[in-house]
């Protein structure tokens, strides 16, 4: 056996494809940066700040966007003695009421030993702490939400914090809300005296192009790839496959990423178009798994079904076939079944998430019913059921079935 040897063909610097990794530069974004530099320009002239709610599709640079301008913002604002600021950045994908938030802005301003408790407090109690917190700090305070969808219909904050000043809760204070989703519909949804505040200055951003994301993968590659590491077209199936499929800067550097390895644990000189290919097909297949491995108990076993039925080459078939077999694939996972109209939720929780595929059928005056398949590759989802589950001999006798029918 070979010991460990540093490899950099094909990776100068691979951290630069990384999530976490901050470009210096950003490209294909003028116009929205200068809304989003508009909108807050009135914290540079000592002026209350803007509310602003920014949205867009997951990967669009809405995050990249507004750390870069808080950055700048933050070294601009050192020229005017009269402007102090501070930014308090929260992600709240995890926070899922306006308390939970609270009580993490809270802890993100006191220092460590002396934080709240997660739980226990009035609600209004852990609001007047975040105000005192709030008030020691003096100034402009930028609070960023992002994932601010994650705070549902419980988002009374979102309608108190930017009035705490008006409310008289704070003199000292100003401060301003930059909410970021990626759920357009979260906008809709809120409290119209919500909307009337948080949405006082909106951006949109829209998902990617090709073009450009052929351009924000160039300039990633030059610090990201060795010179010659990337064969023609490369960049540009990478940006052609990502504007397809979402419009994702994030999609589009992940692929590049993983042709990246794929070439380099392949021993090529160069990442090719076959490279970018491989790195699709297992983009694809992780997601789905992912999204199969979050699915509760009882989906996992109406998808279990719905393979099973597959191997058999029993697919399309209708609901009450999948919910037979699911009875049998519950008996031997020594479960007791949910009743059929459960289990058609579940057939339709299962579609929505891509996982299935559901044909009409017009059934004359008995009136209409949906056949189901597999809309992922059968492989990837015995799979995921294999790790998922603890029902090694089903699985095992499904393989066995796939085998026999050509199926796998
Ligand atoms: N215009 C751009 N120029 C350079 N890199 C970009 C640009 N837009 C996005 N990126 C990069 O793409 C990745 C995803 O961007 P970002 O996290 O900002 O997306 P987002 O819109 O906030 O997505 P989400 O809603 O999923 O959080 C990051 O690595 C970011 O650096």
């Amino acid at each position: 056996m070979t010991g460990f040897e540093r490899n950099r063909s094909i990776f100068a610097n691979k951290d630069a494809l990384s999530e976490s990794y901050q470009p210096d530069e950003l490209e294909e974004r003028d116009e929205e940066i200068a809304d989003y530099m508009d909108a807050l320009q009135p914290i540079v002239d000592g002026w209350e700040p803007n509310n602003i709610f920014l949205y867009g599709n997951t990967g669009v640079g809405k995050t990249a966007v507004t750390e870069y301008l808080l950055r700048m913002l933050e070294a601009d604002v050192e020229a005017y003695d009269d402007v102090a600021l501070s930014v308090l950045t929260l992600n709240c994908n995890t926070l899922t009421s306006s308390y939970q938030v609270a009580i993490a802005m809270v802890n993100a301003l006191r220092d460590p030993g002396d934080e709240l408790s997660a739980t226990g407090y009035p609600q209004q109690t852990v609001f007047t702490k975040l105000y005192s917190e709030l008030e020691a700090l003096g100034g402009t305070v930028l609070v960023v939400l992002d994932e601010i969808d994650s705070i549902g219909d419980r988002d009374e904050l979102l309608y108190e914090l930017p009035r705490a000043r008006a409310n008289g809760y704070l003199e000292q204070t100003s401060v301003g809300v930059i909410g970021i989703s990626n759920d357009l519909q979260f906008r809709d949804q809120l409290d119209p005296r919500v909307q009337d505040t948080l949405c006082e200055r909106e951006l949109q951003f829209p998902p990617y192009e090709a073009p450009e994301l052929a351009n924000i993968l160039a300039s990633r590659a030059k610090i990201a790839l060795t010179d010659d590491a990337c064969a023609d077209g490369v960049l540009n199936l990478c940006a052609a496959l990502a504007a397809r499929d979402s419009g994702s800067a994030r999609q589009a550097l992940d692929l590049l990423r993983l042709a990246g390895e794929t070439a380099e644990s392949a021993d090529a000189e160069a990442i090719e178009e076959h490279h970018v290919e491989d790195a699709r097909h297992k983009l694809n297949a992780e997601r789905v798994e992912e999204g199969m491995r979050e699915l509760t108990v009882h989906g996992k076993l109406v998808l279990l079904a719905v393979v099973s039925k597959e191997a058999q080459q029993k697919t399309p078939c209708r609901g009450r076939d999948v919910y037979e077999e699911y009875q049998r694939v519950c008996d031997s996972a020594t479960t007791s079944p949910l009743v059929q109209r459960s289990v058609n939720n579940h057939l339709a929780d299962l579609r929505m998430f891509g996982i299935l595929k559901a044909t009409e059928n017009r059934s004359g005056s008995r009136g209409n019913y949906h056949s189901y398949e597999l809309n992922v590759p059968f492989r990837s989802a015995l799979e995921a059921m294999g790790d998922a589950l603890p029902l090694a001999e089903t699985i095992e006798q499904i393989r066995k079935y796939a085998k026999r029918n050509n199926v796998l």
